[in-house]
């Protein structure tokens, strides 16, 4: 169907690990995800949960299985294709922010977008409005040593959306902030995802922030379950 933005179809992963010899990550993982939904992704630490974001933001390729983001399927692509649909449809959050530290909060937003050929003037005027609707546009003239923890998770969430990916992935995104920060700084993020209409793939360990989300997936034993 037109409205699935990431489809994910028996993906299998294997790690080679010396001794013992390898780890099978991923056994045949299934996931469709749906445009506007925001779907929790809880997993036991070390299941594969970072694996399986990767696969599915084209970071990382599967044994097998395929990828498939706007109906566009990455399997047996090469480089630049896979780097071109990233780009244009992929958008990541980490638990760190990862932010470039020798360039402003707005530069930040910005370059994403001049990369994807995006003037100048309307990269500004586009970052500027993002950074507003997380409550961050008065930093935007700061570098990220300058900003908090929460200000500097805000602005990342700006620069994922900077390119109006249709999928957004986040590993942990508020798992490096205190609890209070943590809870205003994922309103902001849902905020964000609601009035962008993409959809979402967020990985946390924070049930209370799990059940604010469409739904519930659960990674065990290399496969995703609906979880309650
Ligand atoms: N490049 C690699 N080479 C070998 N083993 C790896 C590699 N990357 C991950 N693994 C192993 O695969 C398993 C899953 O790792 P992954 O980072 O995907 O888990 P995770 O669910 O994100 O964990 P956490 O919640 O602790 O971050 C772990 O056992 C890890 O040690």
């Amino acid at each position: 169907m037109n409205d699935v933005t990431l489809r994910l179809s028996g993906l299998k992963k294997t790690y080679l690990k010396g001794t013992p010899a390898e780890v099978q990550v991923l056994r045949g993982a299934d996931l469709e995800l749906r445009a506007g939904e925001a779907v929790a992704l809880v997993a036991p630490s070390g299941a594969g949960k970072s694996t399986l974001l990767h696969i599915a933001g084209l970071l990382d390729t599967p044994d097998s299985g395929t990828v498939e983001i706007g109906g566009q399927d990455a399997t047996g692509k090469g480089d630049r294709t896979r780097t071109a649909m990233r780009r244009r449809d992929v958008g990541f959050v980490y638990q760190f922010h990862h932010l470039l530290p020798e360039f402003t909060a707005l530069e930040n937003v910005v370059l994403p977008q001049l990369a994807n050929g995006v003037s100048d003037r309307a990269a500004k005027a586009r970052a500027m409005d993002l950074l507003g609707r997380v409550g961050v546009a008065d930093r935007a003239d700061h570098r990220p040593a300058a900003l908090s923890g929460g200000e500097q998770q805000r602005v990342a969430f700006c620069r994922a959306l900077a390119n109006e990916p249709r999928v957004l992935l986040a590993d942990e995104p508020t798992g490096n902030l205190d609890p209070g920060t943590s809870d205003q700084v994922f309103a902001a993020l849902m905020d964000l995802v609601r009035e962008s209409g993409l959809s979402a793939l967020i990985a946390t360990h924070n049930l209370d922030l799990a059940a604010r989300m469409d739904r519930m997936l659960r990674l065990d034993g290399g496969v995703l379950r609906p979880a309650e």
